[in-house]
Formats: structure tokens, C-alpha cells, sequence
């Protein structure tokens, strides 16, 4: 039997719809409409995708899309300049600088320059913190989605075994915080873990955050878990560029009791909770209520 497939395509369209329906009546009863920047240095190509797909969306959601391109060589003074700008815009709610920034930036800077509540990413240590400690914060968007699809699949996640494999503070880190939160008893491997398979094994949800191609086999899964697969990975196989998860997919999907495709996964939720969190750190701007069913 193949497991269920979580379809992050379709979850992605209902969150966006719910978004779309919160920007409206928001509109309507108080004239405000959420405004999200998007700062992109540099011309990655894979970025420069994202960047569009973010604005076009954005737009689609009846908000304000504002995209600063700039160039590679940008000096940090200028980046952090257009930081203090944004941050005082009122008609600004959410910032996003698309990383990784250029080598002769230092990210963690630049981030932490973002004022925390439009820090729409929830990468700024204020946000870090609060999300530790349990506190209302901004969430990371990737980890939120994964949350999100994890929460309609499995209804409560309490006492189960999460394995997240990948450390990095954008993906790991937040996924395990938002896992320890629903009561799950989370594991996070990294490049340094002994006997990787044998932790997988364990795991009545996995999720794979390492950033290498189908690098998880079918007979790391525990038959029947949840397979989240938040990797994107750009592959050339039988001369044809293919875009594969962390997760070697045919063999998952044997054992797995659900799994995330990619594409179509991880990855359309991500930009749907980049828009849901937006709207949030607007309705907060405002002293107005959280929107519904679309924070962590
Ligand atoms: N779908 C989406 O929306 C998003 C997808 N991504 C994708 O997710 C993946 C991970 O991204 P990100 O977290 O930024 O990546 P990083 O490179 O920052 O982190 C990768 C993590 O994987 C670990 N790792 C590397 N090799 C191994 C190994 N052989 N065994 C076990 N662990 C290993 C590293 O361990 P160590 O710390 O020990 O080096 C590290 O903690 C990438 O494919 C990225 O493209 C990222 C963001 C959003
Ligand atoms: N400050 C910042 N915040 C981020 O959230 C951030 C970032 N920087 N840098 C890069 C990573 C990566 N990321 C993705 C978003 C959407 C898809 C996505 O929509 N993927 C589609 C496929 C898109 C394609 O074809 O390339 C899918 O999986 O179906 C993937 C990856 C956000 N990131």
C-alpha cells in the first residue's frame, strides 16, 4: 500500500484563500490593507523565483507587494539603511530579506536590524526567544506550513516521536521548538549524528531539512509515520533538470503512512504562511484581533 499524500499544493490554496477572505474584511471595516517588502541582494536565480512567486501571491491576496532588488555588490550600510526605512513605513507590515545575503554581509546583523514585529520570517532572536519560551511571536514560515499540515493530518501530535533531521536556524531549529509545543518528544540529527538510520526509525514523524538530494532511503521510515520533506534540490537526471526532496520519494511513499511531495510539498506552504504572517504582524500593528486559524 502507498501512503497518503499530503498535498502542501491544495494546502497552500486554503490558506491563501482564508487569507485573501481576512484581507478583505480588514479592508472593508477598517480602510487598512497589509503591505509586505521583499528585499533581494544579489541575483540567485532560484531567489529571484521565490521573490516573484511571493510578490504575484502576495498581490493575488489583495495586499501591498513591495520588492527592492539590489545589487550583489550593495555595501551592508546601504542594506540596513533600506531596513530603517521599511521599519518606520506604516503602510509596511511585514519584511523579508531573502537570504543567503552575499558573503561581505553579516546575515545575523541585518536580520536582527528587522523590527521584530515585522519581522515576517520570525528570524529575528526576539522572535527566536519568544517562540522558545513559548511566547506570542512571529513563526517561521517553512516550519509553520509543516506544522500546519501536520496538525489537519494527525489531529494531536501529543506524545509522539518527531525526528527533525537539519539544525540550521531557519528550518531545524523552529520545526523542533513548534514540535516540542504540541507535546511531541522531538529529536534533532544533524551531520554528526551516529547511526542516523537507526534515530529515523524511531520516528512516527520525520521531517527532512538537510539539503541533499533523496539522501533519507524508504527503510529509514518507520512503516506508517509522517513524512515531512521540507528539502529542494536541483538535480539533472537522464539529462533533464528535476527538482527532488531530501527524501528519496517511490521507496518513502512504500512505507510511509503519509508523505509530502516535492514539489507540491513543503514548499507552496511556505509562501501561503509568508502571507498569513503578514496579515498577522498587520492585524497587530493595529491592536486588532488574530486572524483565525492561521498562527501557530
Ligand atoms: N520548502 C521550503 O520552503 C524550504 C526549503 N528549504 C530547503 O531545505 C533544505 C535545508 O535547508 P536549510 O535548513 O536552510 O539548510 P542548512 O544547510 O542550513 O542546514 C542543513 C542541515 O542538515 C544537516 N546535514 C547535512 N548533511 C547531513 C547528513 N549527511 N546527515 C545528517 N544531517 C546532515 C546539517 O548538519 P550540521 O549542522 O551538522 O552541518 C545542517 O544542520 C534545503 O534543501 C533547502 O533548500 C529551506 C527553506 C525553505
Ligand atoms: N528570508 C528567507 N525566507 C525564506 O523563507 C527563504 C529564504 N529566505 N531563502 C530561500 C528559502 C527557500 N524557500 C522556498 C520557498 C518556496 C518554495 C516553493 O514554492 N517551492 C515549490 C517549487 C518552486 C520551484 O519550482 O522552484 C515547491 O516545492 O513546490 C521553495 C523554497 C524560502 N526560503
Amino acid at each position: 500500500m502507498s501512503a497518503t499524500i499530503i498535498d502542501g499544493k491544495a494546502f497552500a490554496a486554503d490558506v491563501r484563500g482564508r487569507v485573501a477572505e481576512q484581507v478583505g474584511r480588514l479592508n472593508d471595516a477598517h480602510g487598512i490593507t497589509p503591505g509586505l517588502a521583499v528585499v533581494l541582494v544579489g541575483e540567485d536565480p532560484a531567489s529571484q523565483v521565490y521573490v516573484r512567486n511571493k510578490g504575484k501571491q502576495t498581490v493575488e491576496t489583495g495586499m501591498n507587494s513591495y520588492e527592492h532588488k539590489l545589487p550583489a555588490e550593495t555595501g551592508e550600510a546601504e542594506l540596513l539603511a533600506l531596513i530603517e526605512r521599511l521599519n518606520a513605513d506604516p503602510e509596511v507590515h511585514g519584511i523579508l530579506v531573502q537570504l543567503p545575503l552575499p558573503d561581505h554581509m553579516d546575515s545575523d546583523l541585518v536580520i536582527n536590524a528587522i523590527d521584530p514585529a515585522k519581522d515576517v520570517d520570525g528570524f529575528h532572536i526576539s522572535n527566536v526567544g519568544l517562540l522558545a519560551t513559548g511566547q506570542k511571536a512571529m513563526v517561521p514560515c517553512t516550519p509553520l506550513g509543516c506544522l500546519m499540515m501536520l496538525r489537519a493530518h494527525h489531529g494531536n501530535l501529543s506524545g509522539l516521536n518527531a525526528v527533525v533531521v537539519g539544525r540550521s536556524n531557519i528550518v531545524g531549529k523552529p520545526m523542533a521548538q513548534l514540535l516540542l509545543r504540541d507535546s511531541c518528544t522531538v529529536t534533532i540529527a544533524h551531520s554528526r549524528t551516529r547511526d542516523l538510520a537507526e534515530v529515523c526509525r524511531g520516528a512516527d514523524i520525520l521531517v527532512a531539512a538537510v539539503g541533499r538530494p533523496e539522501m533519507i532511503p524508504g527503510d529509514w521510515v518507520k512503516p506508517g509515520a509522517t513524512v515531512i520533506d521540507v528539502g529542494i534540490n536541483r538535480i539533472e537526471r537522464d539529462g533533464k533538470r528535476k527538482l527532488v526532496g531530501d527524501v528519496e520519494f517511490v521507496g518513502a511513499n512504500r512505507i510511509a503512512g503519509a508523505i509530502t511531495p516535492v514539489p507540491g510539498g513543503v514548499g507552496p506552504m511556505t509562501i501561503a504562511c509568508l502571507l498569513a504572517n503578514t496579515l498577522t504582524a498587520c492585524c497587530r500593528a493595529n491592536g486588532l484581533p488574530e486572524p483565525q486559524g492561521l498562527t501557530a
